[in-house]
């Protein structure tokens, strides 16, 4: 079932052709910014960064999965657009809990009924969410061929027109990889501005090379990416300080030697990459935030480190990393080119927090600087 999904979005390229519909969400975002920085005490402060990005990562991701708007971005929220923010913060908050309600046994769940109940609630109220939308779209391909029109169209179009998913597959489908892709996105580009805001120099390397390479305004797409190779290093140098999953596991599927220790078949194996990350042997100067650490300068150059692996590896890898790089990318590129992002009086040191996730433990506060 994977697979049939992993093919349409597997490589940079596949997801190149959305480039138009990431820009579309990335102008609500520049004008959200504005707003919110018109509303605030300083005319600058944009609080809780967090929140202003998980609207944009949810819109973003959403546009490509179910090829539609939720209107995240808006003054107003549309009501089932509340009601799946609701259910998620539900889930997330439940982590812990939820986490284990699938392993509770059937006879122990009317004695201890809360972690199951809510596991369920918030389900079905993510699930219901997806089906909405797969069937609007459904709906909306029946009529389009009714009226004998040649249907094309993007994610969610090829998965029903290419039947190789059963309508229940695709819900499920949908389902999680939204869920995978909001809070995983969102927490990337709130550390992404955290960092630039608090190391200028960075970033005005950064904007440099976009200013020379893109110029002022010029709206990116895909095929700008490698012209900017810093903004790339960028976002690895963010998931290598601040990786959302900062663990992973695996069970071995043979018997293994790995230094020297004998691992069996079937051993659970835990790996946690946040801890390598920051492991000087790895990366030299490991705890200094240094994008350029990431650039190729010449041949014999390895900047492949399997120390940081914030998207996993091999074929239970993320399956949304291609379209979580083109929407930070996109959207670094452009909030950069209209804002110097800066520390603000409000703008705290922020530990990092793991429940789960790992998230910014305090509220990201910043200021976007309109450039002239
Ligand atoms: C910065 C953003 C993201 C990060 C850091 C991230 C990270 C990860 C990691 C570490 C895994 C586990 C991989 C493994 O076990 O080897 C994973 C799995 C997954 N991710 Fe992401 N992810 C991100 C964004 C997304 C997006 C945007 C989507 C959907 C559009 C998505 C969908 C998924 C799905 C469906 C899985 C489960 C894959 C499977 O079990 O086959 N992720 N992600």
């Amino acid at each position: 079932m994977r697979s049939v999904l992993r093919q349409r979005i597997l490589k940079p390229k596949d997801v190149a052709i959305f480039s138009g519909d990431i820009n579309q969400v990335i102008a609500d975002l520049i004008k959200r910014i504005y707003i919110l920085k018109s509303q605030a005490e300083d005319g600058e402060t944009v609080t809780n960064v967090n929140d202003l990005f998980f609207k944009y990562s949810m819109e973003g991701v959403a546009t490509i999965l179910y090829e539609s708007r939720l209107g995240c971005l808006e003054s107003s929220v549309p009501q089932p657009t509340l009601d799946y923010i609701e259910a998620l913060g539900l889930m997330f908050s439940m982590f812990k809990t939820s986490m284990y309600a699938g392993a509770i046994p059937r006879w122990l769940r009317p004695l201890v009924p809360r972690p199951w109940r809510e596991f369920c609630r918030s389900w079905d109220g993510l699930f219901k969410f997806s089906q909405i939308h797969v069937d609007n779209k459904l709906r909306d391909i029946q009529c389009r061929m009714d009226r004998g029109e040649r249907v094309r169209g993007g994610l969610l179009t090829g998965l029903v027109l290419g039947q190789e998913l059963s309508r229940e597959e695709i819900y499920a489908n949908m389902t999680e990889m939204l869920l995978a892709g909001v809070d995983t996105t969102a927490f990337t580009l709130s550390w992404a501005v955290y960092l630039l805001a608090r190391h200028p120099q960075v970033q005005q390397t950064v904007y440099r090379q976009i200013l020379k390479n893109l110029g002022e305004r010029h709206v990116p797409t895909a095929t700008d990416v490698p012209k900017v190779p810093l903004v790339r290093a960028l976002l690895k140098e963010t998931l290598r300080l601040f990786p959302v999953l900062p663990g992973n596991g695996r069970v071995t599927q043979e018997d293994l030697v790995v230094g020297g220790y004998l691992i069996p078949k079937g051993t659970q194996l835990a790996l946690c990459h946040y801890a390598t990350s920051y492991e000087d042997e790895n990366f030299p100067r490991a705890k200094e935030f240094r994008p350029e650490r990431w650039l190729r300068k010449g041949d014999l150059d390895r900047v492949d480190n399997f120390g940081s692996i914030p998207f996993g590896h091999g074929v239970r890898s993320c399956i949304g990393r291609r379209i979580a790089e083109l929407e930070i990318h996109l959207a670094l590129i452009q909030l950069l080119q209209h804002f110097e992002i800066k520390t603000s009086s409000w703008t705290k040191a922020v530990p990092a927090r793991t429940h789960g996730l790992l998230t910014p433990g305090e509220p990201i506060h910043v200021c976007f600087v309109n450039r002239k």
